[in-house]
């Protein structure tokens, strides 16, 4: 670690030491030691490298040893400093959403609830509080893949005047089992298998079709897991929910059910599958660096909050039981309030002391929000405080700044290892009779959480409600509301991934649940699967409720946005290219707040037929199509004629087409096209030719349907 500190700094050191010599790498003005290794040394601004112990180093490139050739010595303790932190750097992972982004940002409430809630940051309109969001797959490691087909962790904290609030949700509002004391299980069977520790962060595998085929509670999650919702385009193009059914209660001692939602003002976006499998072999990172880029260059995502509240007669009513984490209640039953907005505008100074540290735990409420009897959220709020433990290392994990309440707090809790929040003076217990402020911090009946006086009373038992048992209605629910273009890949996802179940057994019990969802989805997988006979419908522990209306706020489609703003151009551009029309292009997208980077042969960029030279930001081969919403092709003839020998660029013609893009192109890319497949018979109204800047901001209008989904039919046949 470096110090910046006056005692440390080394005005005069830019010479030369001993044995060694000055030389110049590119820009770099370096000295050479001996065996011609790089030492870099401190002087004007730059500070004074130290220990931990803060003792100035003077040569970081060579341990003490005998001789030059000799024993390295133990007594070198800058050496074993260093090499023993090392060793040391790892905690582990989070045992499920290790693989995770945060960002900073503010929570400002527009709308008062203070006649459901006491809650202070619900108060008053216009109010701010800091929040910090870390969003998560479920089942990779930590170094797995942003697209994998997953659930999308949300988990939000809030930082309000009376204490940290965690809404630990995630991007679909259902879960897999209705009671925590089965989260083990689900957990190890999406992990990869334990004899052969693959598949990595794949739901496609026998363990965990098993586990579905034998537990229809898992079906209605599962259907939205084979939905676009589990491959969303960017982490500020989805929806979060907080799933259970959580308690308001007012000033009155009133409670309020209340479930949380979190509703993007980008609008809802995914990517289709096989575009998911690319992205993962591109750019592993492509969520991180999406949110990273959005937030750097000031294009901050924003969701608003909102609340579905609702009674005990809502809920006496309600076909389903408003504690079972499997259901959702429509929109268009208990619509959703929006009272705030959560903005991210920040991103981390450093990912590990922030994003890897902070501590999610859906115990963290704040006065004036309570829980329910949701057996999933009860198991819940025993395990993170209890992972955790493991994993910070200690119980003052809170004393870490990520997770530091920015409220005053006060307690006798002390000691531990890493204690930070040491308090003064004598008393550390209470009653005590030391008074005023040395006899420490005091009760506040008034201010402080009281939990809703629920009545509670009956036999100790280990049993389910039975209104818990209706498995299949609100997965169809949820199939009927999807467009056309949804429910085949929903058809597609489920077939993928039970193609890749080796059991056939298990194949077939995945599709005898998916016979009572929907008969045509259960036709098409069995078909896809390539199952002679359609398996029968497995036994539904209770009878289905009949005639749910669809509920259109759960399709993606249905919700996306009415601009292209924040999505991403490819434009494939050679030597030669048409100034004006790579301009216009550029003019238009950036007038619609659309970002464009330029995809050549080389990354030094291309020369225009002006004679202008610019810098491309892929080269080819790192420049897939799967990483833009949108492609232009603007290569010149002999450009064109260039391309059409590599692979990658017809590649990026072939999947842009594929994957339903909007395509641009100048004329003299049409024979470097149909080399990719893309025929004078395949062009559509996705595809569109630019010649005039009029073309450009045609183009971009027609990018705000974000694909042409009516091509799709042309490129699937199996
Ligand atoms: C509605 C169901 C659930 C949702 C929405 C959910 C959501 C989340 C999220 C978003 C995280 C990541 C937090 C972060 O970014 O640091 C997380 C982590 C975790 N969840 Fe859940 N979870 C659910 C169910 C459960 C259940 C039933 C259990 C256990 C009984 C559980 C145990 C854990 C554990 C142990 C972690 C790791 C926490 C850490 O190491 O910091 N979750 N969960």
């Amino acid at each position: 670690m470096s110090v910046k500190s006056p005692g440390t700094k080394s005005p005069g050191a830019k010479s030369p030491g001993p044995g060694r010599k000055t030389a110049t790498l590119g820009t770099e003005t370096i000295q050479r030691g001996a065996g011609g290794e790089t030492h870099q040394v401190a002087g004007g601004d730059v500070p004074v490298l130290t220990t931990q112990q803060g003792i100035p180093v003077a040569d970081d490139q060579n341990s003490a040893r005998i001789g030059a050739r000799g024993p390295t010595l133990l007594e070198d303790f800058h050496f074993r400093e260093k090499i023993f932190h090392f060793d040391h750097e790892r905690i582990p992972e989070r045992v499920v959403h290790a693989r995770g982004y945060g960002a900073h940002g503010f929570f400002e409430l527009t709308e008062s609830l203070a006649d459901v809630t006491r809650a202070d940051v619900l108060q008053r309109p216009g109010e701010r509080v800091p929040a910090f969001v870390r969003f998560s797959t479920v089942a990779g490691s930590k170094g797995s893949s942003d697209l994998a087909r997953d659930v999308r962790g949300f988990a939000v904290k809030l930082y309000t005047h009376e204490g940290n609030w965690d809404i630990v949700g995630n991007n679909i509002p259902v879960f897999f089992i209705q009671d925590a004391i089965k989260f083990p299980d689900v957990i190890h069977s999406v992990k990869p298998e334990p004899d052969r520790d693959f598949p990595q962060a794949q739901s496609a595998h026998d363990n965990f079709w098993d586990f579905v085929s034998l537990s229809p509670e898992s079906i209605h999650m599962a259907l939205w897991v084979m939905s676009d919702r589990a491959i969303p385009r960017s982490l500020r193009f989805m929806e979060g929910f907080g799933v259970h059914s959580f308690r308001f209660v007012n000033k009155a001692g009133k409670s309020t059910y209340v479930k949380f939602h979190w509703k993007p003002k980008q609008g809802l976006q995914s990517v289709v599958w096989n575009e998911a499998l690319k992205i993962n072999g591109a750019d592993p990172d492509f969520h991180r660096r999406d949110l990273w880029n959005a937030i750097q260059s000031g294009d901050f995502p924003e969701w608003e909050l909102g609340v579905q509240l609702f009674d005990d007669d809502f809920a006496d009513s309600f076909d389903f039981d408003v504690l079972d984490p499997t259901k959702l209640i429509p929109e268009e039953l208990v619509p959703v309030r929006r009272i705030g907005r959560l903005v991210l505008d920040r991103v981390v100074d450093n990912f590990f002391a922030e994003t890897e540290q902070v501590a999610f735990c859906t115990q963290n409420i704040v006065p004036g929000v309570d829980f329910t009897n949701d057996p999933l959220l009860q198991g819940r709020n025993f395990s993170y405080l209890d992972t955790q433990l493991k994993r910070l290392g200690g119980p003052n994990f809170t004393h870490i700044p990520i997770n530091a309440p920015k409220c005053p707090f006060h307690n006798f809790q002390q000691d531990g290892h890493m204690a930070m929040h040491n308090p003064k003076g004598r008393a550390n217990y209470e009653p005590n009779s030391w008074g005023g402020a040395q006899g420490g911090p005091r009760e506040d009946p008034a201010r402080g959480f009281t939990s809703f006086p629920a009545r509670e009373a009956g036999e100790k038992l280990r049993e389910r409600s039975e209104l818990f048992g209706d498995h299949y209605s609100q997965a169809r629910q949820f199939y009927l509301s999807q467009t056309e273009t949804e429910r085949v890949h929903i058809q597609q996802a489920f077939t993928f991934e039970l193609s890749k179940v080796e059991t056939p057994p298990i194949r077939a019990r995945v599709v005898s649940h998916l016979v009572n969802v929907d008969i045509d989805l259960a036709t098409a997988v069995a078909q896809g699967l390539g199952l002679e006979d359609l398996p029968e419908a497995a036994p539904p522990a209770r009878p289905l409720v009949d005639g749910l209306a669809p509920s259109p706020a759960l399709s993606i489609l249905r919700n996306g946005p009415d601009s292209f703003k924040g999505r991403k151009i490819g434009i494939l551009v050679t030597d030669g290219v048409d100034a004006g029309l790579l301009k216009a292009v550029t003019d238009a997208a950036r007038a619609e707040g659309t970002n464009v980077e330029l995809v050549a042969p080389k990354v030094g960029g291309v020369t225009l037929h002006d004679g202008t030279l610019v810098p491309a930001g892929q080269k080819i081969n790192g420049g897939p199509s799967v990483l833009y919403d949108a492609v232009v092709l603007l290569p010149s003839a002999d450009g064109a004629t260039l391309l059409m020998q590599e692979a990658t660029a017809r590649d990026f013609i072939a999947d842009a087409y594929a994957h339903a893009k909007f395509i641009g192109y100048a004329e003299a890319a049409l024979p470097l096209m149909e080399r990719a497949g893309v025929r004078p018979a395949d062009m559509d109204d996705g595809i569109l030719k630019l010649s005039t800047p009029a073309d450009a901001t045609a183009f971009i209008a027609a990018c705000r349907a974000l694909r042409f989904w009516e091509r799709e039919a042309n490129v699937h046949a199996v």
